[in-house]
């Protein structure tokens, strides 16, 4: 097992657990040879197997509406919310030269996400606020969200997706100076279990020069 430490964070690298688990704390929890399926075989194989979950709930797969959602259900996973499972849906990141040496925070706020809870299946969502310093490149803007959606699109928690988020950016960008917050709200303690409607759950990761309540009450200031 190899330790790093970075920030405030402890890494822990676990080289193996059991027999099909390689993860470090940080990444999703993925079995070995997670991608040796093509997309069409994953979409076939839970189509089948959902198909199985709503006969055994008795709901009647010849009707009209019902009879598709196997199939529906399939490509939303594959395709849609769980895509950022796959690395080949990783975006391709736009750097430019900061050649107006703009050298305060920049600070992208309210990107709207919507992930799914690891434990219950069900929808997380809410908004991711960034802001970084530059050490020398500046990222577009929209790419911004579109890591936000990389990582959202997993079953999640939320606490690693902003540590992911934050990770990410801080390798993108070659600097430590980054800070994720994410607000959200958690159905499977809104519409179930608890059924707490009016909760929500607040998550930091402040890397570099953001370790500093100066910094952190001029970045509040700009989420108000
Ligand atoms: N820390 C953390 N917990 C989460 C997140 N999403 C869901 N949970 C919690 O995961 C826990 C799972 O607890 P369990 O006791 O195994 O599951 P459960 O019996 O369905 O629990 P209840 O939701 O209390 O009914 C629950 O307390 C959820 O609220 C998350 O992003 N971070
Ligand atoms: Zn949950």
């Amino acid at each position: 097992m190899k330790t790093t430490t970075t920030n405030n964070f402890d890494l822990i690298t676990i080289d193996e657990i059991g027999d099909n688990h390689l993860y470090t704390t940080l990444e999703t929890p993925m079995k070995k040879n997670a991608h040796k399926l093509s997309d069409t075989e994953k979409k076939e194989t839970i189509s089948y197997l959902f198909r199985e979950i709503m006969d055994v709930l008795g709901l009647d797969l010849t009707d009209d509406s019902l009879k598709g959602t196997p199939d529906r259900v399939a490509k939303m996973y594959v395709d849609e919310i769980f895509a950022g499972l796959n690395p080949k849906n990783k975006p391709k990141i736009a750097l430019f030269d900061n050649k107006y040496q703009y050298n305060q925070m920049l600070v992208e706020k309210n990107i709207t996400f919507y992930s799914n809870c690891e434990h219950h299946f069900v929808p997380i969502f809410g908004k991711v606020h960034i802001a970084y310093i530059s050490s020398g490149k500046v990222i577009g803007l929209s790419k911004l969200n579109r890591i936000v959606q990389y990582f959202a699109l997993r079953p999640q928690v939320q606490e690693r997706m902003t540590m992911q988020i934050g990770k990410e950016l801080q390798e993108i960008l070659q600097t430590d100076d980054v800070a994720v917050i994410v607000d959200a709200k958690h159905l499977c303690v809104a519409s179930r279990g608890i059924k707490d409607d009016t909760s929500a759950t607040v998550t930091t990761f402040y890397g570099g020069a953001f370790n500093n309540q100066q910094k952190i009450a001029e970045l509040q200031n700009y989420l108000q």
